[in-house]
């Protein structure tokens, strides 16, 4: 590793991601690293032939001393998945490759997103930080676990962009959320208990966990979230706002503005535990996951990740 950037590096792609750009991506990506030989110890490529496949090959990445991922939150997600089942002193650094539609883990660290070229430069220039990752009942995630109507809206508009909607991104999200928030009632009746303190009964609309600031291609859920801080942040509704002020506080959420609210909390933890009363919709790095009892915790320093400097 001494004697190139990156080492001995695999390079895990999605062709299909940001609508199947991410193929003329990956081909870029292999002309670069076959241009470019000093910025490795030797590489090998690896394309994703469908859903869950990078998370066998992360965890397959023997030998390598960086992992670098090209696509979007969910191929990322499904490698830091791969990567976590393997032992920490085994565990390859981890670069990104941003080509997605939301893109919120490249935003989280700083790196330019859909310029593959400008990427490398980054990634070739950038230094290793250890991050933390978020487990919940086993699963990991690199940004965002949430449960409630902003995971509705995420699932909604995976659903949406699956069905090949014309919308793309931010668009895409604002129209799920309003359709969402509209139809938004009841809530999702819910017990939760943070660290070791006393649980409390919310009557959940949103409740989100975060290891970088922002979920939904750039809402600023957890303004204040820090991939390296050794914590999770949580943003929950402590009251039930009428329709017409949850509309205003999705608005503001985009920029991080919802927090001054008294309608949310935000919290650093450690640890959740949460018991719904039925099942509520949740995402975790926009992948849908199912089940009534959560439990939820922080892996500090799980992962070497390259930061841009
Ligand atoms: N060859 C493939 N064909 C279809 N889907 C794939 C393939 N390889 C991986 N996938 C799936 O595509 C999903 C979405 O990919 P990815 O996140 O890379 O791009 P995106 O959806 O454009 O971006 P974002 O997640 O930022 O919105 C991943 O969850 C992955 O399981």
């Amino acid at each position: 590793m001494a004697d190139s950037p990156l080492g001995r590096t695999l390079l895990i792609a999605n062709p299909a991601a940001h609508s199947g750009k991410g193929a003329q991506g990956a081909e870029f990506a292999r002309r670069f690293l076959g241009s470019y030989s000093s910025v490795t110890s030797g590489y090998e490529v690896r394309l994703t032939s469908g859903p869950g496949e990078a998370t066998t090959i992360a965890e397959g990445a023997e030998g390598f001393d960086t992992v670098l991922v090209l696509g979007g939150d969910g191929v990322t997600h499904e490698t830091v998945c791969g990567l976590m089942r393997r032992d920490a002193e085994d565990r390859p650094q981890l670069g990104i490759i941003p080509l997605g539609s939301g893109n919120d883990y490249a935003r989280t660290l700083g790196m330019v997103t859909n310029d593959v070229e400008a990427a490398f430069a980054q990634l070739v220039r950038g230094s290793v930080r250890p991050v933390e990752v978020g487990r919940v009942n086993g699963t990991h995630f690199m940004e965002t676990l949430s449960f409630g109507l902003d995971a509705a809206i995420a699932i909604d508009t995976t659903e949406r962009r699956a069905a090949d909607t014309s919308q793309k991104g931010e668009a895409l999200y604002v129209t799920s959320g309003l359709k969402i928030l509209s139809r938004a009632r009841g809530g999702f009746p819910c017990t939760v208990r943070l660290d070791d303190e006393d649980p409390v009964d919310l009557s959940t609309l949103i409740f989100a966990v975060q290891v970088g600031p922002t979920y939904g291609g750039g809402f600023r859920i957890c303004p204040d979230a820090d991939p390296a801080d050794g914590l999770l942040d949580v943003c929950y509704n402590v009251r039930k706002p009428v329709l017409p002020h949850l509309l205003a506080l999705f608005g503001l959420a985009r920029s991080g503005r919802h927090a001054r609210s008294r309608v949310v909390r935000l919290r650093k933890i450690r640890r959740a535990v949460l018991d719904f009363a039925a099942e509520p919709p949740c995402q975790v790095d926009g992948e849908a996951l199912s089940g009534t009892h959560f439990e939820v915790e922080v892996v500090p320093a799980a992962l070497r990740v390259i930061f841009p400097v």
